[in-house]
């Protein structure tokens, strides 16, 4: 089958009132452990790459990847996403490698560090968006920045992340502004910033409608019903894998992810594309940790890797079900590139925003 865009997923989603993760990928067991939970339970896909997976695995092993998922999973429609891209060379390049997506993240200069203002992010995008249109390809925009409302800063660890301190504007996207940011630059979808962040330490304690402002993503809606909502910094950072973890010897701080409950409020609210790295990262680890501490002796690397894919196939299942994926792969006849350009072209694609 042929990789499927954002778009097209998106508008099917939207349709039928359900949410895709969106999960990160580095290299082949990552591929492997989504499509095998996506078999289980007819599931279409996201995978994405960041700059850093891209430069970790190289874009020709990626497009190779990619092109043997999709062939050995042939019902499966996969969707194949540049996660944070910071500049229009980025985006580009990651379409030329055969992604059918990408996202232009001008909420952040092309640091990933410094927020950047409107008229820049308006500026990048739109000229992202006509570029990767011409060629079919779907684009992700963001408006507002992702950052913990309670300190007002961005995740340290991570690739992207703001730096410094950000006010509660910056914190949560605004409606009108998220309205005419669409408008102006004809994003596919649009990432907003509700009180999440990258990596596990998003939250001290169980987050309230303080401190995960579910409620704005709301008030988006109401204003956007039609445009298809990202949420980025999604990991539920389960105490269970924190556990394993830290029962195999690791030392990870007690912290607070996204519960999954509110994940499917969300996607009540317009919320399509859900981005999740960090569950998976701690799945793959947590049983590395677990065989490396119960048989030291052990050195063949797949013995290590095929309980990690294990328990990273678990939760993308949990996910897939959870968020209402499950059982939509059969339904989606995949369009082309080609033809979502002509659409493009004819402005049948063209936002529906007021
Ligand atoms: O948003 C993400 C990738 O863009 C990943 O978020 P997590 O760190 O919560 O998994
Ligand atoms: O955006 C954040 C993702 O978790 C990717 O992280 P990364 O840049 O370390 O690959
Ligand atoms: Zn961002
Ligand atoms: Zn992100």
């Amino acid at each position: 089958m042929a990789l499927i865009t954002l778009r097209q997923l998106l508008d099917h989603a939207a349709e039928h009132g359900y949410g895709v993760p969106a999960f990160n990928i580095n290299n082949m067991e990552q591929g492997l452990a989504i499509m095998k939970a996506a078999e289980k339970c007819d599931a279409p896909v996201i995978m994405q790459a960041s700059r850093g997976a891209r430069s970790y695995a190289g874009d020709i092993m990626l497009r190779h990847m990619i092109q043997a998922l999709s062939e050995m999973f042939p019902k499966i429609p996969l969707c194949m996403h540049q996660d944070h891209g910071n500049n229009e060379a980025t985006c580009l390049s990651a379409i030329k490698h055969g992604f059918t997506s990408v996202m232009m993240d001008g909420s952040l200069k092309e640091d990933m560090k410094t927020p950047a203002d409107w008229d820049y992010n308006v500026a990048i995008t739109k000229a992202v968006a006509d570029m990767a249109h011409w060629v079919g390809a779907s684009v992700e925009g963001e408006l507002g920045v992702l950052g913990n409302l309670e300190t007002g800063e961005a995740a340290k660890e991570d690739g992207s992340g703001a730096e410094g301190k950000l006010s509660k504007e910056q914190l949560l996207t605004d409606p009108d502004e998220a309205a005419e940011f669409v408008k102006l630059t004809k994003v596919d979808a649009l990432a907003i910033a509700c009180g999440t962040s990258h990596g596990a330490y998003k939250f001290s304690q169980k987050p309230t409608g303080e401190t995960l402002a579910i409620s704005q993503i709301e008030k988006i809606h109401a204003k956007i019903p039609n445009v298809h909502l990202v949420m980025h910094g999604s990991s539920s950072v389960p105490q269970y894998l924190q556990d394993l973890i830290n029962e195999s010897g690791g030392e990870m701080p007690q912290t607070y992810g996204v519960p999954v409950e509110e994940i499917e409020r969300g996607i009540k609210s317009g919320v399509r594309k859900v981005n999740i790295d960090t569950d998976n990262r701690m799945a793959l680890t947590g049983q590395f940790r677990k065989v490396a501490k119960d048989k030291p002796t052990e050195f063949d690397p797949r013995k290590f890797m095929i309980p990690a894919m294990e328990e990273m196939t678990k939760l993308c299942l949990d996910r897939f079900e959870r968020f209402g994926t499950a059982g939509n792969a059969s339904k989606i006849d995949v369009i082309s590139m080609d033809d979502m350009a002509k659409r493009y072209a004819d402005g049948s694609l063209d936002p529906k925003v007021n």
